[in-house]
């Protein structure tokens, strides 16, 4: 992948260039009071060295980035306005504006306005239908309103390379282009976790995006788990595990027509000799609150009226000692619903098994996505005491399964 050195080789320097920046902002947000508070600005932190890298070299820069998974038209809560705040205070002592649309009359002024060395962040990119349009010509069509806006491209919101949207993988084509620091140093990791892994290697899934995520078990088992290794299964994709081999799960998270393909996951871990461990016991309540009467249940015996918001202690102790001796641990998604208190307890249980498998037998341990991120900041624990904290979840699965990223492939 060309690197941003490269990039500015091949345009004989960067200053005055107008350089647009696709970085993965999309933070988790608590919209409880009467402004949303951001709940961990890792991403945002995280994509700080390569705006500076950009602006040290005179380039005006337009970044790019999407927050959350609005339907292809503005929606206030999905605003990167609390981004824009919080990137300014990071960026001390640069000028950065803020565009309220994506493209368009209104965006080329703003970008017409940016002197060297500033910044202008556009809008959510998801507000625009173009983005994420699996329809080519539609995605095109908005890509080239997007390339339109800059002299180079560089690609630095890892988060999003699994993505084949506009901003990610159309406009890399159409402008000079490169790889932004962060990209580099993921797929570094990534590499580290595929290429000759100290065994056993653990594999732990939570989270919510459980059609998405549930997709990749089967090419983790074909491919990167073998025989001795486990693969740890939480959050709500579990209620679908759960269901599969028979169980109640209530009002739990449930892929109804996923449960034939998760038979055949339970079959193929079994074939193959990994070890799946799933939860024994199960954190449910009444309704989807903390105050919802949380109780701790067999995972055999969900009641009709209540939903799994987290693993239950008992599984907690399972999931740890499944992780004691692992050698390689990639941990993608939170065990329960970890920003309420009461579903917490399975996610610090598996962060705090994280971070004494290193200490203990100097496992590398890879916490990646979002809210896993946040997660772990936000219960107590520090970045160094993992191998490494991922701003990519899907993004790393994908990965780690074997699968060709779109935004990684167009920038070879
Ligand atoms: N049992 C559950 N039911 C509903 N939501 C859950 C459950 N367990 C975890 N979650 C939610 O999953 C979300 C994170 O999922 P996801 O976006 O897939 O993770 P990541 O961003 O780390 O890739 C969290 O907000 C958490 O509250
Ligand atoms: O949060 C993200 O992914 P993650 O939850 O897998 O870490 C990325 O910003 C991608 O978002 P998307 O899954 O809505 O495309």
């Amino acid at each position: 992948m060309k690197t941003i050195d490269d990039l500015e080789a091949q345009l004989g320097g960067l200053a005055g260039k107008r350089v647009l920046v696709r970085s993965d902002l999309n933070v988790p947000l608590d919209h409880s009071g009467e402004q949303p508070v951001i709940t961990d600005d890792g991403r945002i932190r995280a994509s700080v060295p390569t705006l500076r890298r950009l602006l040290d070299a005179g380039a005006r820069v337009v970044v790019t980035a999407h927050l959350g998974r609005p339907k292809g038209a503005p929606e206030a809560r999905y605003s990167l306005a609390p981004v824009h705040a919080r990137l300014a205070e990071l960026l001390d002592g640069v000028d950065v504006a803020f565009c309220p649309v994506t493209v368009g009359a209104e965006a080329t002024a703003a970008v017409a306005d940016l002197g060297d060395g500033q910044v202008l962040l556009l809008e959510n990119i998801r507000f625009n239908a173009g983005e994420t349009s699996k329809d080519e010509g539609e995605r095109g069509a908005f890509a080239d309103e997007l390339a339109a806006l800059a002299d180079a491209y560089v690609s630095d919101g890892f988060g999003a390379v699994h993505r084949k949207h506009a901003s990610v993988y159309d406009v890399a084509r159409r402008l000079p282009h490169a790889a932004g620091g962060l990209v580099a140093t993921e797929v570094e990791v990534l590499r580290r976790l595929t290429t000759h892994p100290e065994r056993p290697y653990a594999v732990v899934l939570g989270g919510s995006k459980v059609s998405d995520k549930l997709g990749v078990i089967d090419n983790l088992l074909g491919s990167l788990l073998t025989s001795g290794d486990r693969l740890l299964v939480g959050g709500g994709m579990v209620f679908t595990f759960l269901a599969a081999t028979g169980r109640e799960v209530g009002k739990s998270l449930l892929e109804a027509d996923q449960l034939d393909r998760v038979r055949g996951y339970v079959q193929s871990a079994q074939d193959k000799g990994v070890e799946l461990v799933l939860p024994t016991d199960v954190v449910a309540a009444t309704a989807f609150a903390a105050d919802a009467d949380p109780q701790v249940v067999s995972a055999d015996a969900i009641p009709a009226d209540r939903l799994g918001l987290d693993i239950g202690p008992d599984s907690a102790a399972t999931f740890a000692a499944a992780l004691a001796d692992a050698r390689t641990v990639f941990w993608n998604g939170p065990m329960g619903v970890f920003e309420m208190e009461p579903y917490a307890g399975g996610t610090r249980a598996v962060a705090q098994a994280l971070v004494d498998a290193k200490v203990a037998s100097g496992a590398f341990s890879v916490v990646g996505g979002g809210d896993s991120a946040a997660a772990v900041r936000t219960l107590g624990f520090a970045d160094e005491q993992f191998g490494h904290i991922s701003t990519g979840g899907g993004a790393s699965l994908e990965y780690l399964e074997g699968k060709q990223l779109p935004g990684l492939d167009v920038l070879d």
